[in-house]
């Protein structure tokens, strides 16, 4: 069984609320997990082990001004909860991502775990989101966090190949190129766009790198909330590799679950072979 070729799985997104109280994040962001799990399996005809995603900065507010206070080690409170359910519920489990503390540095963190509980993955987002758009927004990473330096893939059972990127990460094509060029078909990311940047961008990046890539795109973001001193805009959502956008959320607090079916990525493949017909005579991307 372990070894069985898989073309087909669940993905289940959880756009959730988060507030200032870390262990009230915590405890609602476990019972979300459970939810999405028990709401896969039930619409599910298939006995697929389902993968379930939380947002980006998920036990904490997002913002500067919170990372230090809220930041964790890794393993940690957080990271043992996020794998005692991923075992509970017997999922995979892209734990979105948490302000973590290392050897006196901060950095965004996203973990992965198995249906056994076992983190899979650790991944810190590498692109700092430091914009300037006046009278709209700023925001600088980079005045607390440091980047992380490595890709971000796992494999899960069959040998399905998941990319990660945190949020702002969608916004370099090289990167996503990258983990496609490495054989996922699959591209996950926790993400946290804004009222200015999300109406404008946030799909439009999810159906662009799809594209590129011939890939499925999932970005899974916090439910909006005005009141907050960063307002997420929301709006979760899966693309399939021919662009088109499957399942999408509103703004508010939602669980939403699809299928990937990966023949249709090696469908679209063959039929637009873009991924063979690169000119790599005349421009390459250098896997460093
Ligand atoms: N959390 C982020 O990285 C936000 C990225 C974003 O909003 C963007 O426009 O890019």
């Amino acid at each position: 069984m372990a070894n069985r070729v898989i073309n087909k799985i669940r993905i289940a997104l959880i756009q959730l609320a988060v507030t200032s109280n870390k262990d009230n994040n915590l405890k609602h962001a476990m019972s979300m997990i459970s939810q999405a799990a028990m709401k896969s399996r039930a619409d599910s005809a298939d006995s697929i082990t389902p993968l379930v995603v939380l947002p980006e900065c998920f036990n904490s507010p997002y913002g500067t001004q919170y990372f230090s206070e809220y930041a964790e080690e890794i393993p940690g409170k957080t990271t043992q909860m996020l794998s005692q359910i991923a075992k509970e519920e017997k999922i995979y489990l892209i734990g979105g991502s948490i302000p973590e503390k290392r050897e006196g540095k901060l950095y965004n963190t996203a973990t992965v775990y198995n249906p056994q509980g076992e983190m899979l993955l650790k991944y810190s987002k590498c692109h700092l989101f430091d914009i300037d758009i006046p009278g709209k927004i700023r925001f600088q990473e980079s005045e607390v966090l440091s980047p992380g330096n490595q890709l971000g893939m796992f494999e899960m059972s069959g040998g399905l190949k998941i990319g990660l990127g945190i949020c702002y990460d969608i916004r370099f094509p090289e990167l996503s190129l990258l983990l496609a060029r490495k054989g996922c078909k699959l591209l996950v990311f926790p993400g946290a766009f804004n009222m200015t940047t999300g109406p404008a961008h946030w799909e439009l990046l999810q159906r662009g790198r799809a594209l590129d890539n011939q890939s499925y795109i999932a970005a899974c973001s916090p439910a909006r909330d005005t009141k907050a001193t960063y307002t997420a805009w929301g709006h979760s959502s899966v693309v399939d590799p021919w662009g088109d956008v499957i399942i999408k959320a509103e703004e508010t607090e939602a669980i939403i679950c699809t299928d990937i079916d990966l023949d249709r990525v090696d469908s679209v493949r063959q039929q637009i072979p873009v991924q063979t017909q690169k000119r790599n005579d005349i421009y390459q991307l250098k896997d460093c």
